[in-house]
């Protein structure tokens, strides 16, 4: 970490302003340095503006996630300690992140919930896939999810290193259209942007190539982690799902306005291709669980037909022991072909309970429902010659 005066004088221009793409889920992540107050304590002067933001996507029926660093440095604010090591900065983690939590509570008005992740929840798949149906849940009941690295917990060779590369897997966990990153700087520069006179903004960036990465070299500010490097990697996975990242100065108030009526002042890194394709491919690398599931003939048309999502009233039997999320195949009534493969919503006992039944008997049946599809269509690789000829991109390895 680099520590840089954030006071000396540059002479950059202006980002210009560009449209946004619509979105309908959003990722916001929050660095450290907008959370402090310059005395070693929490601020509230820029979470008041976020959360207005917050509060105003809402208002226009969208969704937001947020992931908030500043623990270490609201612990900092609670204990004076100048701890450098892992565990003093584990301590200090932990005592901060309370306070981190109630300084967001006190600014908006949804309930907010405590989502700590470690790189070990997101690596072991069942870890991984319930946390995607908690905040999927989070976001149902209208909860704010507040997602922070599990810092007392993590350690070094495990950590995720920073807040931009967790709020990307996070951002592909929940399947969000975009990941704004509010950082102390207005977006990527060239160069430093106090370090390097003839730094200038950049405001789109096609791809993240080497030469790109080598424009972030320079390091964090003095309360940041990963400095634009890691916004960079995290732009580079959320790009490679599907999905677009803005980054911007989450300390300007025209900025967030602007960004309140989808237009960036900052810069903008589009997703490659298309998340739905992304998505799919993702499917296809998830390994099966053995399970499967045979479906009558006017489910496998809608399937393959309408692309329509998997409903219980279509199925006619389960195969295998499976759990909710896993990997199942769909199978006519008879034979072997394959005509998709999906993540299901239910486990193979509640299956065997709902198939053939109506979705609003789902709750009836089981005395709860997870939605009223058993596959949705989101989650769902149909495996026909017809898909094939129709997104070949998803078929370019055998199954
Ligand atoms: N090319 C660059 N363009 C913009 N900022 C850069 C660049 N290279 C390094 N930085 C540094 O990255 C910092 C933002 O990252 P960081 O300090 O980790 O903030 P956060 O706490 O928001 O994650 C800026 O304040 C700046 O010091
Ligand atoms: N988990 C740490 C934040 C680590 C981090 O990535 O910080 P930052 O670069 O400010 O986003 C904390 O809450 O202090």
């Amino acid at each position: 970490m680099t520590a840089v005066p954030k006071t000396a004088t540059t002479a950059h221009t202006t980002f210009p302003e560009q449209a946004m793409p619509r979105w309908q889920r959003a990722v916001l992540k929050v660095g450290s340095s907008l959370l402090t107050d310059g005395k070693g304590g929490l601020g509230k002067r820029n979470a008041a503006a976020l959360a207005n933001l917050i509060a105003r996507f809402r208002d226009q029926g969208r969704e937001v996630l947020l992931v908030s660093s500043g623990a270490v440095a609201a612990g900092r604010g609670v204990i004076a300690s100048n701890g450098v090591g892992l565990a003093q900065r584990q301590a200090l983690a932990a005592v901060g992140q309370t306070p981190m939590l109630a300084l967001w509570q006190g600014l908006v008005e949804q309930p907010v919930a405590q989502v700590l992740l470690s790189h070990d929840d997101l690596r072991n798949r069942r870890r991984y896939l319930n946390a995607r149906a908690t905040l999927r849940e989070l976001l149902r009941i209208g909860a704010l999810p507040i997602v922070n690295e599990n810092d007392t917990v993590a350690i070094d060779e495990l950590k995720l290193g920073d807040n931009d590369n967790l709020a990307a897997v996070v951002a592909t966990l929940v399947e969000a259209d975009v990941l704004l990153i509010a950082t102390d700087t207005a977006g990527l520069y060239t160069g430093h942007p106090v370090q390097d006179p003839d730094a200038r903004p950049v405001p789109r960036i096609e791809e993240i190539t080497p030469e790109v990465m080598l424009m972030a070299q320079g390091g964090a500010g003095s309360l940041g982690t990963g400095g634009m490097y890691t916004k960079l990697e995290a732009a580079t996975k959320t790009a490679a799902a599907g999905i677009d990242t803005a980054l911007f100065c989450g300390h300007d108030a025209d900025t967030i306005a602007a960004l309140g009526e989808d237009r960036l002042r900052g810069t903008f890194i589009p997703a490659h291709g298309d998340r739905l394709v992304a998505r799919k491919l993702w499917l296809r690398h998830t390994p099966p669980s053995g399970g499967a599931i045979r479906v009558d003939e006017g489910a496998a048309e809608a399937l393959s037909g309408q692309g329509a999502s998997l409903l219980p009233g279509g199925i006619v039997s389960v195969e295998g022991d499976f759990c909710r999320d896993a990997m199942v195949d769909v199978l006519p009534a008879r034979g072997h072909r394959r005509l998709a493969r999906g993540l299901v919503q239910y486990d193979s006992a509640h299956l065997e309970r709902i198939a053939g039944c109506h979705s609003r008997d789902i709750e009836s049946v089981l005395g709860f429902h997870n939605g009223e599809s058993v596959i949705r269509r989101d989650d769902l690789v149909l495996l026909t010659p017809a898909a094939a000829a129709a997104t070949p991109e998803l078929f370019t390895e055998t199954l």
